[in-house]
């Protein structure tokens, strides 16, 4: 029996420490999931996804032994890119971490077997995997290798899963291994149509069927529907990661302001990387033009609020607090982006009146 690797299966001087902060912080929204990083030794990844599995007792439910989990999300957690700002392995804890919390909502308590729930958290811990730190645009854009591979179409979320799948396939690493043929291939199916819907070019679809849903549930009476067929399951459950993955905004201020820092950080290196190559500036991307507190309300307004306010919808009123959050963290950027503008003008205005010298 080979021996059993360190608890929450990371080596770090502070275990004491992380074992409580994940008794008292891993059911909740709003754990610092920094303090995760800084406590794990820099595997906030693999210690997250250990705590979660022996949280729901997958170990024994899917036979798997600790040290192969160990060994295959040590493998992912290194193919995370330390040097992204964003799209690091605290991210891919982040977004593991924030779906554990959604499938806890008791309105969906039993709604999903636990190879379902199995199949959403290992989506969440890969979904970003070796990410370069640019967006699909800039890979096309650039004819990147990667968008030969997958011939322009959600070329990052095809890489993520395939990365996944492969490091898999590594000796000792197989944390599948037990289960049946007909399982591997379901677990496998739901993994990959999780992360090729965290792509945000299907956001707006996304959303439009989850609106259907909740209307449709209403007419139901309230109670979410015995979901019987996979298309309907798999839209909550491709929904519920997309939340986790744009659930930044909607977390306690001093989480989500360190985010927006993080990812207009590797926007701007993207920017500079287009301008060197005399490539467009997308949008958000200019480090000189960018208004960051206004562009966070508009990343809001148009993007993280409709989707939030149709998941609270749907697992009424399980999410209320979350959409407050969400809804009190919109209105701080607003005033930070008027205050912002209000001192801009004054000092516009003091520059025009000074007195020529
Ligand atoms: C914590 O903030 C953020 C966190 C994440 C993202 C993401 N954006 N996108 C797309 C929408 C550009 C992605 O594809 C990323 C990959 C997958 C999911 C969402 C990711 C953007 C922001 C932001 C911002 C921000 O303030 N101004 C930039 C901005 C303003 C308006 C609209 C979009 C972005
Ligand atoms: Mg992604
Ligand atoms: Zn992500």
């Amino acid at each position: 029996e080979a021996q059993l690797p360190p608890r929450l299966g990371v080596e770090t001087p502070h275990s004491e420490a992380l074992i409580q902060l994940f008794e008292t912080g891993l059911d909740k929204w709003g754990i610092d999931i920094f303090k995760v990083d800084e406590l794990s030794a820099n595997k906030p990844l693999t210690s997250v996804v250990y705590a979660i599995f022996e949280k729901r007792d997958f170990f024994s439910k899917f036979c798997i032994h600790p040290s192969t989990l160990v060994s295959y999300f040590s493998q992912v957690e290194q193919h995370y890119k330390p040097d992204n700002p964003y799209h690091n392995a605290v991210h891919a804890a982040d977004v593991t971490q924030s779906t554990h919390v959604l499938l806890n909502a008791p309105s969906i308590g039993n709604v999903f077997s636990d190879l379902e729930i199995l199949a959403s958290v290992f989506a969440c811990a890969i979904h970003d995997v070796n990410h370069p730190g640019v967006t699909n645009q800039f890979l096309i854009n650039t004819e990147n290798e990667l968008a030969i591979m997958y011939n322009d179409m959600s070329v990052l979320e095809n890489h993520h899963c395939a990365v996944a799948f492969k490091l898999l396939q590594n000796p000792g690493s197989n944390i599948f291994s037990q289960l049946d043929d007909v399982e591997r291939r379901q677990l496998r199916k739901m993994v990959i149509d999780m992360v090729l819907a965290t792509d945000m070019s299907k956001h707006m679809s996304l959303l439009a069927d989850l609106k259907t849903m909740v209307e449709t549930k209403k007419v139901a009476g309230g109670c979410l529907l015995k979901l019987d067929n996979y298309s309907e399951k798999m839209q909550i459950m491709q929904n519920m990661v997309h939340c986790a993955d744009l659930s930044n905004p909607a977390k306690p201020l001093p989480l989500s302001t360190q985010w927006v820092t993080r990812v207009m950080e590797e926007f701007f290196s993207q920017g500079d990387r287009e301008k060197a190559l005399g490539l467009p500036v997308s949008p958000m991307c200019c480090r000189e033009t960018a208004n960051v507190e206004k562009s966070q309300v508009s990343f809001i307004d148009f993007i993280v609020h409709p989707l939030w306010e149709a998941w609270t919808e749907l697992v009424h009123p399980d999410a209320e607090d979350i959409l407050n959050t969400l809804e009190q963290n919109r209105d701080y950027y607003c005033e930070l982006s008027a205050a912002k503008e209000a001192e801009a003008a004054s000092k516009e205005e003091a520059g025009a009146n000074k007195p020529s010298s």
